[in-house]
């Protein structure tokens, strides 16, 4: 039997995601319509809520925000698109423990992902922030992994499932952003926010030091 949404729970849902949505928003992490967010209102079966497809994120309309299931159709009738990388954010609810989905496209994330493809992923140590990320560990060494941007979104999202580890909460897409997740909104905000700082920070480091090799 169909689990039923209630109208409490969706507008709980809308207002997390619009929150989170304007407050990255004003950092710049949404430009041109890029990125998309989600929510999960339940486990088994899978449903979410996920912002709508080519929106402005800098606005908050009545038409932000859809709910689907982990196949991304709509749960509810719609004239709206999901997010078109809404097979992506399923992916990552079956992969992991993840509540809350945030995907943003930024020069430092899409900096990183190009410099260090042929490694794989992008290496995370002797960097206070990677608390941020709920690893606690002395000599924490994080490796975010990074795969290829394939034009077609099944597959993108398929190679995105293979690449997930529960371990890490983020992925890289080559030239493109990064996804990161969380239990909740909170740690997903923080995740994010973590990952784009030490991004920043290495993106500037290799310019100066004319290498990557010192990470
Ligand atoms: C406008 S460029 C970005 C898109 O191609 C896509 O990568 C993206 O992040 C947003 O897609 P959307 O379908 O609006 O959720
Ligand atoms: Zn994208």
């Amino acid at each position: 039997m169909p689990y039923r949404l209630y109208q409490e729970e969706k507008q709980k849902a809308v207002n997390i995601l619009n929150d989170i949505k304007v407050k990255l928003y004003s950092r710049g992490w949404f430009p041109a319509t890029s990125g998309n967010l989600s929510y999960k209102l339940h486990d088994d079966p899978l449903y979410f809520a996920i912002t709508s497809s080519g929106k402005d994120k800098g606005t908050v309309t009545h038409e932000d925000v859809i709910f689907v299931d982990k196949d991304a159709k709509p749960i509810e009738k719609t004239r709206l698109k999901p997010s078109a990388e809404t097979k992506i954010h399923s992916q990552i609810y079956q992969k992991t423990d993840a509540g809350c989905v945030i995907h943003i496209h930024t020069v430092n994330n899409n900096f990183v992902s190009q410099v260090y493809f042929e490694d794989g992923f992008v290496p995370l140590k002797n960097m206070e922030m990677i608390k941020a990320l709920d690893i606690w560990k002395e000599d924490a060494f994080v490796k975010i992994p990074i795969i290829e941007n394939f034009f077609d979104l099944e597959k993108l999202a398929v190679e995105a499932g293979k690449a997930v580890n529960p371990e890490v909460p983020g992925l890289l897409i080559k030239n493109h952003g990064i996804y990161a997740w969380g239990r909740n909104e909170f740690e997903a905000k923080r995740h994010i926010e973590a990952f784009e700082f030490m991004f920043e920070y290495m993106k500037d480091m290799i310019i100066f030091k004319g290498s990557k090799d010192i990470f």
